[in-house]
């Protein structure tokens, strides 16, 4: 059987936080600010993971409200929602991310964080491909007031 899910999510930028994106803490002026590490792509690639599974969402699974989450490593996140995902008995197929930013360039980063998120999702990371574009100027991201990421992934499982 195979499955697909997709996932979409934004951070704004703010002073004084990291800018973690797939794992990676990228040097950049601001940082992105949210309830944990604000880790844009990582939660994108949770949640297109819980849709392939049909488990909702990242803050169904770890609440904004719960103390327990602030200044939480995604990664971490990551890995349970990982969990899930084999113990529903899937295995992954290939996972297709794009960060949307203006800045910062995402381009000397992208080997890194493909690593990283194959490490997390225990696989090859030849399934793993990560992309960046910017928005030519427009919208929020062109403003640089975030970044925005996506991400497909097929999960497989044994009988296909
Ligand atoms: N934050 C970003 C955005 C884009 N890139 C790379 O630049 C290429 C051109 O971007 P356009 O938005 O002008 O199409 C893009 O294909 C990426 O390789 C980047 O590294 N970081
Ligand atoms: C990850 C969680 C939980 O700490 O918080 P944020 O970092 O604010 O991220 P978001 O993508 O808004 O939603 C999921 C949240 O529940």
């Amino acid at each position: 059987m195979i499955r697909i899910g997709q996932g979409f999510d934004v951070h704004q930028f703010a002073e004084g936080r990291p800018c973690i994106i797939g794992g990676v803490e990228i040097p950049h002026e601001k940082g992105l600010l949210g309830h944990s590490d604000a880790d844009v792509l990582l939660h994108t690639i949770a949640d297109a993971c819980l849709g392939a599974i049909g488990e909702g969402d990242i803050g169904r699974h770890f609440p904004d409200a719960d103390e327990a989450f602030k200044d939480a490593d995604s990664g971490e996140l990551l890995k349970k929602v990982w969990e899930s995902v084999k113990a529903q008995g899937f295995d992954l197929g290939n996972l297709d991310c794009t960060v949307i930013a203006q800045d910062p360039k995402m381009a000397p980063y992208i080997q890194e964080i493909r690593e990283r998120i194959a490490k997390l999702l225990e696989s090859e990371v030849e399934k793993i491909n990560v992309k960046a574009t910017t928005t030519e100027k427009l919208g929020f991201t062109g403003r640089k007031e975030g970044v925005a990421a996506q991400a497909v992934v097929l999960l497989q499982n044994g009988q296909q």
